[in-house]
Formats: structure tokens, sequence, C-alpha cells
């Protein structure tokens, strides 16, 4: 996938900007607060629906504006590079609308499913360190795109639950739970196996990412946490030895909402006690290792990889050998930062495109 345009209109400092990402390296370099994070939220915002900075309604919408506009072109079928696909999104912090190749999108996830950028940034050790949430949403992300059939058993799973959640609250008898919970274990059941399968697939892939970016941290092994004691309970089981507890709390207590999972390193305490650097270089592992799952089920096409503030985020030794890494790939990759840094590998330099960004404008070098 390659990223040939972004357009930015009223995103935080930047009112109107554009520019045209090469197909490897791509740095956007300024000063502190120029705007540069704020070119990468935009283009996640597209592709996750989401920033990964808070509420589009918090300060991405630039002050006085009514609403942001992001628009980009790419292409993802190297068999006809001139094949150029077309997103845009305009939010004003409570409604949306999209677009797709010219057409109006009734729902944002298709625009996600179209664009798929991979982004590592400061609060990205969350992943590791941070709540189940988190995590869950890293495996679903990966499902949706590689596996078409996901979304549908995770909407049906979503839909059981809110129902079984609404009779709880209302205080509903055990016959109506009794079919709840026979809906809602018969749909966490896909669910959790295509959650465990992918997870033991990605296994492998971190495993190889950490030998190349960070083989300081050991082998790591990534366990899954279904959300219930699966092992020795049905979820239709587990659901009703837990009825009082949720009708007390109102909620559902026991379920694929709420599976984990954890990464754990050979000779290493437990993910918990990581330093945050460690957990960051763990992040960006399992975060590399999903982009690579991606590029193995679409036909070697990379996700767009979009890492804010790399500099800061990692040690020098530590770039080096992801952008090595990221070369050999073949990957477009967008970086921000306050300078070139001169400890940089040559390879993925050269050919790469600069953009300043300055004072909320942008200029290619
Ligand atoms: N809603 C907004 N409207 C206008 N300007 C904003 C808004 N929100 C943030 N800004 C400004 O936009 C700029 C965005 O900064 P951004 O975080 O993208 O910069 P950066 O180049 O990544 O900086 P750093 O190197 O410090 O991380 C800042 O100058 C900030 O003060």
């Amino acid at each position: 996938m390659q990223l040939t345009r972004l357009d930015l209109r009223h995103v935080r400092n930047l009112s109107r900007v554009s520019l045209a990402p090469g197909p490897g390296l791509n740095l956007l370099l300024g000063d502190n607060g120029a705007g540069k994070s704020s070119v990468l939220e935009a283009l996640h915002l597209l592709a996750y629906g989401r920033s990964f900075r808070g509420r589009v309604r918090d300060g991405l919408i630039q002050s006085g504006c009514a609403a942001l506009e992001v628009y980009a072109e790419w292409r993802d079928d190297p068999l006809h590079p001139e094949r150029l696909r077309r997103a845009g999104l305009r939010h004003t912090g409570q409604d949306w609308t999209g677009r797709l190749d010219g057409q109006d999108v009734p729902q944002l996830g298709e625009l996600c499913a179209a664009l798929m950028v991979v982004t590592f940034e400061p609060g990205s050790h969350a992943l590791i360190s941070g709540s189940s949430e988190v995590r869950r949403r890293f495996l679903d992300w990966g499902l949706f795109h590689v596996e078409q059939d996901f979304l549908p058993q995770w909407r049906r799973y979503a839909r059981a639950l809110k129902q079984r959640n609404a009779l709880l609250k209302a205080g509903a008898g055990g016959s109506q739970l009794d079919a709840w919970d026979l809906e809602l274990g018969d749909a966490a059941a896909p669910l959790d196996a295509r959650r465990d399968a992918y997870l033991s697939r990605l296994q492998t892939a971190v495993q190889r990412v950490a030998a190349e970016i960070a083989p300081s941290l050991g082998v790591p092994e990534l366990v899954f946490l279904p959300g219930w004691r699966r092992n020795e309970l049905s979820l239709a089981d587990a659901l009703l030895v837990a009825r009082d507890r949720d009708r007390a709390a109102g909620h559902t207590s026991v379920g694929p909402h709420r599976a984990d999972w954890r990464i754990r390193f050979d000779g290493r305490p437990e993910q918990s006690l990581l330093s945050r650097g460690q957990a960051k270089q763990a992040a960006l592992c399992c975060l590399l290792a999903q982009a690579q799952d991606c590029a193995n089920r679409h036909g070697g096409r990379w996700p767009v990889i979009a890492l804010d503030d790399l500099a800061s985020e990692l040690d020098r030794h530590h770039q080096a050998q992801l952008l090595e890494s990221l070369h050999r790939a073949g990957s477009q990759v967008l970086i921000s930062g306050t300078e070139r840094p001169g400890h940089w590998p040559e390879a993925p330099l050269q050919g790469a495109r600069t953009f300043h960004v300055e004072h909320g404008e942008i200029r290619p070098d």
C-alpha cells in the first residue's frame, strides 16, 4: 500500500496542507509544535476512525473551524499501479461524512477497511502496559483486515452482549436470560477461536520481528486469555455461574469482551515489570508483526507505517534496526521528528523524501 497524496484541512494548526509521500521513507521534520504529529494523527483518523490523541472534538479540529477534512490517495494493487484509491473524511467532532472511491460511505468501518495504516506513537506502550481494551482492539483490528467474515461475527456477539446487559439491568428473570446466555455462547465461539488462532499466528511474526529489531528483549511468547475459564467451563455455563453476580453488577462479567493477551519474554519479568522503553519496544514488535501478517494476507502489500517522533521513542540502536528492517520489507514509512538524525543507516535514507513542517505549512525539500 502506497500513499501518494494526503490533504488536510483545519487539523489543529494545519489550515490547508498537502503532501505527496514517496514510496519508501518520508521524513516530516520541524520544530516542536510545528504540526508534524498532527499530520500522522489525521492519517490515523482516516484509517481507524479515531485519533491516537483523544477524541476528535477535544482539539483535533482547528480552533474556530466547524470541521476538519482529511483526503488521501493511495495505490494498493502493484499489478495496476495506475489505479488510485481515494478516501475522504469530514468530521465535525459530532458527525462525519466519508467518501471512498467517489461514493459516500454509510459506515466509517469502510474507510478503515480500505486504508491500512499501522501507527507507532508515544502512547503505543499502552498496548503492553495499558488496559485490556487496547489489546482487544489490536486483535480485532488485525482480524478485521485479514478475515472478511470477522466483522459480522463481532457484531453478532456485541448485539447479544448488549441485550443480556439490558436484561440484567432491568432485573429480568431466568428464562429470558437463558435464551441470551445461549446466544452469547454461540456468538462467542467463532470470535474466541479467531482471536486465539490469530494470536498464535502472530507469535511467529513477533519472534521474527523481535529478533531483528529488539533482540536484547529475548524471545517473545504471546499468551491468549479468553475472558472466562474456558479450560473448565463452556461460556454458557460460565454465564450461569456468574448470573447472580452479573445481576448485582448490571453487566456481564465473563466472555470474549473481557478477553486479553500478554507478551512474555524468556528470562524477563512479567509484562507489567518491563521498563517504559522496553514496553515500547515490545509494542513496536507486536505492531510490526501485525503489519507483516497483513502483508502476508494481502499479497505482500504492507500497510503504511507511521512512526510519530521516533527519535524520542527508541534509542539510536533500535531506531537503526527498525529502519533497516522496514527498508528490507519495502514498506512505505512516514516518520516525524525535529531533525534528520545523523546516525540513521544509509540504505533507507537513499531516496527518502523530506517535508519541512513550519508554522502550519508543509514544504517538500
Ligand atoms: N485545535 C487546535 N487549533 C489550532 N491549533 C492547535 C489546535 N490543537 C493544537 N494546536 C497547535 O497545533 C500544533 C500541533 O502540534 P503537533 O503536536 O502536531 O506538533 P509537533 O510538530 O508534532 O510537535 P512536537 O515536536 O512538540 O511533538 C501545536 O502548535 C498546537 O499548539
